[in-house]
């Protein structure tokens, strides 16, 4: 499934003395099977266009295609939940939204609220809580009382359990350790890799979105002020650097070799590439070791 915007505007709290107009004449596509990566500052829109991915939100002008499903400013609200199935929405913090006794309760909560019978919905738990990297036993202990990143996965695997074809992560690694940020990173690539699940990621992690994102989407106060594959994004150093959007760590550290002189057929993305290309020069004579 597809996701198609066309000129979406979103306007909060239309024709009142509180108005506030979030996004503008948004065009983009999202590919089935792809992986996206949406960066800006924080009020450029992120959230209120993630939104529209699975018709939280409806726009305020233009029209957005999920699928078949044509959603326009009149579109009425109750021939949309069902969006909600094939599109799975992490928010910011979702342990936060855990609220049962157990595990296995809470996991089971979204298949059972659109009509999975209760023993299919365990079977599900039972599947979503390994494909998160979670024994079995994690089922029966209450959310309360595993670590962070643990309750994450578990909020994870309750969005997964629903199935989606479109999985929405909202800086899915706020606030965990490094280890946990990469394990939680492998799990989305490996979604996507072995599922071919595709992903709309939000970050603020340069390095993640040019380690993992096919395409990436730039928001600037409600707007696209740039869009291609991370390669292309990340080409314009001083551009990105001018509007204080960062880069990855490899990129900015070419780019800083470049002002000195150095060339490169390549801006490195990775460090892998930087590492790659500067043993290539010194294998040249270009450096010396
Ligand atoms: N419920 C709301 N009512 C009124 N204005 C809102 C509402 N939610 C967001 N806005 C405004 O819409 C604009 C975009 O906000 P949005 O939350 O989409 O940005 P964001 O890029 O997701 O930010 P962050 O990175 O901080 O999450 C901001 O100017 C914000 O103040």
């Amino acid at each position: 499934m597809d996701i198609q915007f066309e000129k979406v505007g979103y306007t909060y709290q239309p024709q009142t003395p509180f108005e506030q107009r979030a996004l503008y004449d948004i065009d983009l596509k999202i590919t089935a099977q792809s992986y996206t990566a949406l960066i800006g500052h924080t009020g450029s829109g992120k959230s209120t266009l993630l939104q529209h991915l699975n018709a939280l939100l409806k726009p305020t002008s233009g029209k957005v295609l999920i699928g078949e499903r044509v959603i326009v400013p009149e579109s009425k609200n109750k021939n949309l939940k069902e969006i909600r199935k094939h599109v799975g929405i992490v928010f910011q913090f979702p342990e936060a939204q855990l609220f049962e006794e157990t595990v296995e309760k809470d996991i089971m909560f979204g298949p059972k609220n659109f009509g999975v019978s209760d023993t299919e919905a365990k079977e599900i738990a039972r599947e979503m809580i390994q494909l998160v990297g979670l024994d079995e036993s994690y089922l029966e202990r209450s959310p309360f009382e595993l670590s962070g990143g643990q309750m994450r996965r578990v909020a994870i695997a309750g969005v997964l359990a629903m199935k989606p074809e479109i999985l929405v992560l909202d800086e899915p690694t706020a606030g965990l350790d490094p280890k946990g940020r990469k394990e939680m990173l492998e799990l989305f690539h490996e979604l996507h890799q072995k599922h071919q699940q595709t992903i709309v990621l939000v970050t603020h992690q340069m390095d993640d979105v040019a380690e993992y994102a096919e395409q990436v989407f730039v928001l600037e106060k409600g707007e696209i002020v740039k869009s291609g594959t991370p390669r292309e994004v990340f080409q314009d150093v001083a551009w990105l650097e001018s509007k204080q959007l960062g880069v990855p760590t490899a990129t900015a550290f070419a780019f800083k070799l470049q002002q000195k002189g150095m060339q490169f057929t390549h801006i490195p993305l990775t460090l892998e590439e930087l590492v790659a290309e500067l043993t290539k020069q010194m294998e040249q004579g270009g450096i010396k070791a």
